[in-house]
């Protein structure tokens, strides 16, 4: 049914604002929204599939035709209002169905993208032909395709395997050393192969468990882990107590601490500083082999990391403490002045091959051609397009220069994608041939389903986060299981919402993110404190937090807290009691306690909007802007917490919604659960995994791609541009069986655009209506 009562009053969905559904959709969750015919509390169903409705158990033939009979007086009564209105122009009526139009208000249809061309069965030798040991390994169920197997024979001289998405690289990785040791009789002594996580490493290993002909005696001696792990048991031989693990510089907080130690010689406040993002860049510098001195720092915020990292590196070699970047600038150092070591290692690593080739960096690459000179065996299995980590120090320019640096490499490519049917390979492949710097090639897929990837128009992130839950739930009831759902999204803050909504609901999600939650980020942390302070003006911890909001040093708390024990008076007036402040600063205080009064009679996002333009934290947002922080800006998490707070009435129960997310949130983190559950996931996280049902949200401009990567493109630079093509590439071809790619209209609290890369995809594809299968889906 359309219509329902809501706070003594009829409401119709198809002529209430679209913004106002969320808030329909939460009240009925309360039980305060009732059937106009019964009186039964309602739930409002907010899917994706179909248009939103009410019902309620029970619900009759009656109470569906007093609706309609409602609904209908209302349309009457407001088109009589419209006919009325001759001066002032009354908004249309709109229906909630209307697909074909681009009003923010409406209902838009999903649209599933259909691959052109359509999918022809591509004939391949794989299963008939194989003899030798490749029909051995077919006997156990292990496919080789051709270009697999060439591939895997390939074993002498330097070989690049450009290894589509799903196109079987560890398949491959697998078979060729289990052929070399079977077939070919090499000793494992001679061989390494390095994978880009230690999980992978594992993985590796245990697959080649199942490989006729391999025993224990040779896959025990046979080296299979991280550059990291290698390289670091090179330096224990040559150097134990140098390297000692007991010298390890494990964990962040450790790193964190020193730099910290070092900003606080140039007054860097603690609150204030972007430490964790210095370390990246430290880490980044220390990957492209730049120690201090070679650093030219190209900003203010730059410079001042570039102090930490002198300082920083000063510490480390005195307390004689280690990270894991000097693992490999150790081993790079150590290969360089030992020419007999070098050559020893080289004889040792004589067949050499590297899995995730396309995320090395400068460092590893140096060392790959050290060991590398003498045999030329290595081979680099890639794939240009899922180059993801560049922030990290990867440089995708290795694997396209492959062919350059080693003249006489052989290069294999593999496109048969065994993961993802046709229509999703097709949707990916067109968003990747965009990107310019890569090599030319186009996946093909094995099979085809009638499930097409489609695109879905929520209102915003709150609408996009509930149609999500409401989707997978009725998937789930219908006897899919939570482990075989995924939801990616760009950046750990941009799933606020969804995080929240899927709390709010009972379904088992595990969280695979960093960092800390959207609530305790620093602006929103400064922003919530105001808040607090409104409610109570003696709250000690937001204190601490506003006095960086407000340009003041954190030793000026005591103090405040001293005045206001001896003035007996609030934090808030004691703010105004200070003294040897500028005057425009004393100035700016003495308004604070009005101000503060004033805050604590607003609605939230009223209340947001005023400290942000009354209350100093537009300047203090101007001043964060300096500190070089390109990817996460303290203006966008103001309008973040805007999209949450416009959902509540009063600022209490926005504090009190804020206390227990936050709560929930780091029990998830800390008690993630037992059995399978729906994955929740960054897409760099999402590398390399695979998942039957996969959702991608936030497919608009500055989400995906980022908003840096457009700065970044108005500058003149399209190498982020191509990496946030690869980051949708790699996102879409995680995806089995379905694929959901979400464009919400809004984006903090903005008209959004769909992102150019949805806009590729729908170029080379024709949409057509839902399949009634998927239209109840
Ligand atoms: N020749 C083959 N025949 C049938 N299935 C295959 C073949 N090769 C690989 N597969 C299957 O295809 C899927 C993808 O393989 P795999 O995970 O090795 O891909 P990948 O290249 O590592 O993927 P990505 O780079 O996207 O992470 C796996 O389920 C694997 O078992």
């Amino acid at each position: 049914m359309q219509v329902a009562y809501y706070q003594d009053k009829l409401i119709a969905l198809h002529t209430c604002e679209r913004s106002e559904w969320q808030q329909l959709y939460m009240a009925s969750k309360r039980d305060e929204i009732t059937c106009p015919h019964c009186h039964t509390p309602v739930r409002m169903e907010l899917g994706i599939t179909a248009p939103p409705l009410f019902s309620h158990t029970g619900q009759t033939e009656e109470c569906e035709n007093v609706a309609q009979l409602l609904a209908r007086k209302q349309d009457e009564q407001q088109r009589a209002a419209e006919q009325e209105s001759t001066t002032i122009q009354l908004p249309k009526r709109r229906s909630i169905s209307d697909s074909g139009s681009s009003s923010l208000s409406r209902w838009k249809e999903p649209e599933p993208l259909k691959a052109v061309p359509p999918f022809s069965v591509r004939s391949n030798d794989k299963d008939t032909m194989a003899s030798g040991y490749r029909h051995t390994l077919l006997e156990q169920g292990i496919l080789l395709d051709d270009q697999q197997w060439t591939a895997v024979t390939t074993t002498e001289g330097p070989l690049l395997v450009l290894a589509g998405a799903g196109s079987g690289k560890t398949r491959v990785l697998t078979a060729r050393a289990a052929y070399m040791l079977v077939e070919l009789g090499h000793s494992p002594k001679e061989m390494i192969l390095v994978t880009f996580t230690a999980k992978a490493a594992k993985e590796m290993k245990e697959r080649m468990k199942q490989y006729p002909g391999l025993t224990a005696k040779h896959l025990q001696p046979l080296v299979v882990g991280t550059f990291h792990s290698i390289f670091y048991k090179m330096l224990l031989h040559a150097d134990a107590e140098r390297w000692n693990q007991t010298n390890l510089l494990k964990a962040d907080w450790q790193k964190q601490a020193m730099v910290k130690e070092a900003g606080r010689e140039i007054n860097l406040e603690e609150k204030e500083f972007a430490f964790d993002q210095a370390l990246t860049q430290i880490s980044w510098w220390k990957n492209h082999l730049l120690s201090p001195e070679q650093v030219t720092p190209r900003d203010q915020w730059e410079e001042r990391t570039a102090y930490l990292y002198r300082r920083y590196e000063q510490m480390r070699s005195q307390r004689k403490w280690f990270d894991f970047d000097d693992m490999l600038l150790g081993t790079y150092e150590l290969l360089h002045e030992q020419p007999g070591l070098l050559a020893r290692y080289q004889e040792r690593f004589s067949y050499l091959s590297i899995d995730e080739f396309q995320d090395i960096n400068k460092v590893q690459m140096e060392i790959i051609s050290l060991l590398t000179t003498a045999t030329q065996h290595i081979c680099a299995v890639g794939d240009d397009d899922q180059s993801i980590y560049s922030f990290r120090g990867s440089d995708p320019s290795y694997i396209l220069t492959f062919q350059e640096r080693f003249p006489h490499a052989k290069r294999v490519v593999l496109d048969e994608n065994y993961r993802s049917h046709h229509h999703i390979i097709a949707a990916a492949n067109n968003v990747i041939a965009a990107n310019r710097k890569r090599f030319s090639k186009r996946l093909r897929a094995q099979s085809v389903d009638e499930h097409l990837p489609y695109l879905f128009f929520p209102y915003d992130e709150e609408e996009e986060a509930t149609m999500i839950v409401t989707d997978i739930r009725k998937r789930i009831e219908r006897g899919e299981k939570p482990g075989d759902f995924a939801v990616f999204f760009r950046t750990h803050h941009s799933a606020r919402a969804l995080i929240e909504r899927f709390i709010e609901s009972s379904l088992p999600i595990q969280l695979e993110v960093d960092g800390e939650s959207f609530y305790r980020r620093k602006t929103i942390r400064k922003l919530l404190a105001y808040l607090q302070l409104a409610l109570d003006p003696e709250h000690g911890e937001a204190l601490r937090e506003l006095v960086g909001a407000l340009f003041l040093k954190q030793e000026t708390v005591q103090e405040i807290k001293a005045i206001s024990i001896t003035a007996d008076c609030t934090l808030i007036e004691a703010l105004t009691k200070l003294k040897g402040l500028p005057p425009f600063q004393l100035k700016k205080l003495a308004s604070l306690p009005d101000k503060f009064s004033m805050l604590a009679a607003k609605q939230p996002l009223e209340a947001i909007t005023y400290i942000e333009s009354e209350m100093g934290l537009d300047d203090y947002l101007k001043k964060q802007g300096n500190e070089g922080n390109k990817m996460e800006r303290g203006s966008d998490d103001v309008r973040d917490l805007k999209v949450v707070a416009k959902q509540f009435q009063s600022l209490a129960s926005f504090l009190a919604h804020v206390e227990h997310m936050t709560a929930k949130y780091e029990a998830l983190r800390q008690h993630p659960p037992a059995s399978p559950a729906i994955q929740l996931m960054t897409v760099h996280r999402a590398k390399g995994l695979e998942f039957p049902h996969v959702y991608l949200i936030g497919a608009v401009e500055g989400g995906l791609p980022h908003d840096y990567a457009l700065d970044a493109l108005r500058e003149g630079s399209d190498q982020p541009l191509e990496e946030e093509r690869r980051l949708m590439y790699v996102a879409m071809t995680r995806a089995k069986q379905s694929l959901a790619i979400s464009v919400p209209m809004m984006r903090r609290g903005k008209q959004a655009f769909r992102s150019r890369f949805v806009r590729d995809m729908q170029r080379l594809a024709t949409t057509q209506p839902l399949a009634v299968s998927e239209r109840r889906s």
